[in-house]
């Protein structure tokens, strides 16, 4: 991302934002309103911006790359099973049915995020967790080269945001893709991600995240997480409130 600026109605949103992203999780954190939406918007090519943004050193495209969303509502077709909602796009994207590769990727995908039980259901017929884990598979099954979530566990309750934190994670770990997370949930950056991408006045910071050298599913119960957190609630506080 090389100055990246977004004006609405000739008022700066971002201005002059530059950040990589490598194949990795950065989480997106700052107050209401800052422009996280605005970035992923940006991204997607959904509004007019000036500057470049690249990805892995080639000017990022919709024509040459493929970019998955998980929206914090999801976005999922109520009129087709659990099994079409994460087959479709990738279908659609190459016009014809999945080759056998593709086919074992979805099973594999229903198989990590606990999902082959509810193949055949409707998404009216699932619980906000097999939604919001419908959601992910679909957008792994894309193989995109850039995952974008926005706020995308936030609907969910503490416990089972952490089992969908966990599973994840594991489908991460199968499928690495650089990720940008936008969050408010500064426990969900410091657990998930790599580096964190702080927004305020516009501009961006990127900073390793401090629990970088622990492993992701051990920074819950590491001494260091609750101090970090504090740390950074302090940090944020002060910066943004
Ligand atoms: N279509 C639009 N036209 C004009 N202004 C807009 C438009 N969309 C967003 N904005 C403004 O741009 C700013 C950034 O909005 P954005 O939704 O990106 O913030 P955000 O950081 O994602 O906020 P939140 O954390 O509340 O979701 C806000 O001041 C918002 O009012």
């Amino acid at each position: 991302m090389q100055a990246l600026t977004v004006t609405y109605d000739q008022q700066p949103i971002l201005s002059q934002l530059t950040f990589d992203v490598q194949q990795e999780i950065v989480a997106v954190i700052g107050p209401s309103g800052v422009g996280k939406t605005t970035l992923l918007r940006a991204i997607l090519g959904l509004i007019p911006t000036s500057g470049t943004i690249t990805l892995n050193q080639t000017p990022l495209s919709t024509k040459t790359h493929t970019l998955a969303l998980v929206p914090q509502d999801y976005g999922l077709l109520p009129w087709q099973t659990v099994a079409r909602n994460i087959a479709l796009a990738p279908q659609i994207r190459q016009h014809h049915k999945l080759s056998p590769a593709q086919q074992e990727h979805v099973t594999q995908l229903m198989t990590t995020l606990g999902l082959t039980q509810v193949a055949q259901r409707f998404p009216g017929q699932l619980s906000g967790g097999q939604q919001q884990r419908v959601a992910l598979a679909r957008a792994f099954a894309l193989i995109p080269d850039l995952l974008l979530l926005d706020e995308a566990f936030s609907a969910l309750d503490p416990v089972l945001k952490q089992t969908a934190h966990t599973l994840f994670l594991q489908q991460w770990q199968q499928q690495p893709v650089s990720t940008l997370l936008v969050t408010h949930d500064l426990t969900e950056a410091l657990l998930l991600s790599d580096r964190l991408l702080i927004l305020r006045d516009h501009h961006g910071e990127m900073r390793p995240n401090p629990l970088a050298g622990i492993a992701k599913t051990d920074r819950r119960t590491h001494p260091d997480f609750y101090p970090q957190l504090a740390r950074l609630e302090q940090e944020v506080q002060l910066t943004f409130g």
